[in-house]
């Protein structure tokens, strides 16, 4: 059972979409709209209920096993992420999960158990889904589990938040570098798969034209994205990271930084939102619990306007082009690796009596999706190397601590029968994959294509 006090609507995961026994419907629904890669994520104490100080849960492989038969039947590609979030109690208890380096041997034992039971027919790993926003909601701010976190930041019964984000972040890079290894090692040969990390990225621009912010803008990035990636391309953090936290980010021994270097296949990007941000070194200003650390203060307005036009999301504003902009800054950051985006997507708000009438209508969804597809299609003509594009969702879905009120789904899921209808998004996607739909611009708006 779940402690409820977090979540909006008092509600839990307990049930959600209940996939696990509706699955072989799903997989229907996805042959039928033309998806070919369904990306989804491994329940660690599902396989694993007491880490690796306890045995294989059979019905967990089963079900797994069953959902990537079946999706490679309808000839749809399993896309699976290893983590996303989920630890099993146990190792928690033990030593407080990601804050210890023994949390390392238990990935890397988890991990290799997919490997040995998953991987020859699956071709594409994530290891971790979204680390950097794990890792700064899990003890920065405190509000996912462990619910660590100190002042300024956040008030928790403990932790703290100058050293123990980044202390986690260390542990799970080390851990992916070490499972790549792995399967570089013992699976690549023979499976022919490769291996990756989806990571939080938000775009930002400066709020003023000055100096200070266009620093602070660059700063913002590089304590989200490159806090991961760099490690794992160079071998070391941001240098900014170093500059800021000085001794609180730990460091690598010379033989760390060469287990890190060159260890991923490609990147994944889940892409909501843009911001603007200002500095905070020269300017006074209230740090926020998210970007906060890097010294910068974030906003979604400037002079009264807002960047883009609102979604039902508070704090939320669709501004397409920042997809084109962060697909070209990864790859001339990162030498045009293979990329792809795990996750975009559009959220609505309703509660648990919201009917499906209201939903389904959903031609703002069709707008976002179809505009961030043009600015992904236009980093494409630039040269970016990318490979896909999962909207995020298929389905509505338990969103964390919104609970069941913020739908991100392409089909509508009534949570009382579960019963899943399309929405026109879901109706244009299938059309517009199917190559009966072209991504037009909607709006003079997108015709300002960013020079790079
Ligand atoms: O991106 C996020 C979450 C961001 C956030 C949460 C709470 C805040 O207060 C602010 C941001 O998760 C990804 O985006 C999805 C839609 O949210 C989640 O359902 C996915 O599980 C996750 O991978």
């Amino acid at each position: 059972m779940v402690t409820q006090r977090n979540i909006m609507d008092g509600s839990n995961g307990d049930v959600a979409d209940d996939h696990y026994h509706r699955y072989l419907e799903d997989i229907e629904m996805m042959h039928s709209l033309g998806l070919d890669s369904y990306r989804f994520s491994l329940s660690w104490s599902r396989i694993l209920p007491k880490g690796r100080f306890g045995g294989v849960n059979p019905a967990g492989i089963k079900f797994y096993d069953s959902l990537i038969n079946n999706l490679i039947q309808k000839g749809i590609q399993p896309f699976v992420t290893i983590n996303h979030f989920d630890v099993p109690k146990e190792l928690e208890e033990r030593y407080g999960s990601w804050l210890s380096p023994e949390m390392q041997e238990d990935f890397t034992y988890f991990a290799e158990l997919c490997f040995k039971m998953f991987g020859d027919r699956v071709k594409h790993w994530i290891t971790f889904n979204e680390p950097n926003l794990m890792v700064k909601f899990g003890y920065l701010n405190g509000k996912y589990p462990p619910n660590h976190c100190s002042k300024p930041f956040g008030k928790c019964a403990s932790g703290n938040s100058s050293t123990e984000p980044y202390i986690a972040a260390h542990n799970i890079l080390l851990a992916h570098a070490k499972t790549v290894n792995i399967y570089r090692n013992n699976y690549q040969a023979k499976q022919g798969g490769s291996v990756g990390i989806a990571i939080y990225m938000r775009w930002y621009e400066p709020l003023r034209n000055i100096t200070e912010d266009h620093i602070a803008v660059s700063r913002a990035q590089s304590f989200e994205a490159p806090w991961f990636l760099d490690p794992l391309f160079f071998g070391d953090y941001p240098h900014h990271m170093r500059q800021i936290l000085g001794s609180n980010l730990p460091k690598f021994t010379e033989g760390e930084t060469q287990l890190l270097k060159n260890k991923i296949d490609f990147i994944g990007i889940n892409h909501y939102k843009t911001l603007y941000v200002k500095d905070c070194i020269f300017s006074p200003c209230d740090l926020d619990t998210y970007t906060g650390d890097a010294l910068v203060s974030e906003s979604a307005e400037r002079n009264g306007i807002p960047i883009g036009k609102p979604t039902p999301v508070a704090g939320t504003y669709v501004v397409p082009s920042s997809m084109e902009k962060l697909v070209v800054y990864l790859k001339q950051r990162y030498q045009n690796i293979p990329f792809y985006v795990t996750e975009n997507g559009y959220a609505q708000i309703g509660n648990i009596s919201t009917t499906a009438d209201e939903l389904v209508n959903d031609t703002e969804r069709i707008s976002y999706i179809r505009d961030y597809l043009t600015y992904l299609r236009f980093a494409i003509r630039k040269g970016a190397d990318v490979r896909g594009y999962f909207v995020w969702s298929l389905v509505d879905n338990f969103e964390w601590l919104n609970g069941y009120t913020m739908k991100y789904g392409l089909c509508h899921v009534d949570f009382k029968s579960l019963k899943r209808t399309p929405k026109l998004s879901a109706k244009w996607y299938s059309k517009f994959i199917k190559g009966y739909e072209q991504i037009e611009m909607a709006s003079e708006e997108s015709h300002k294509h960013v020079a790079s």
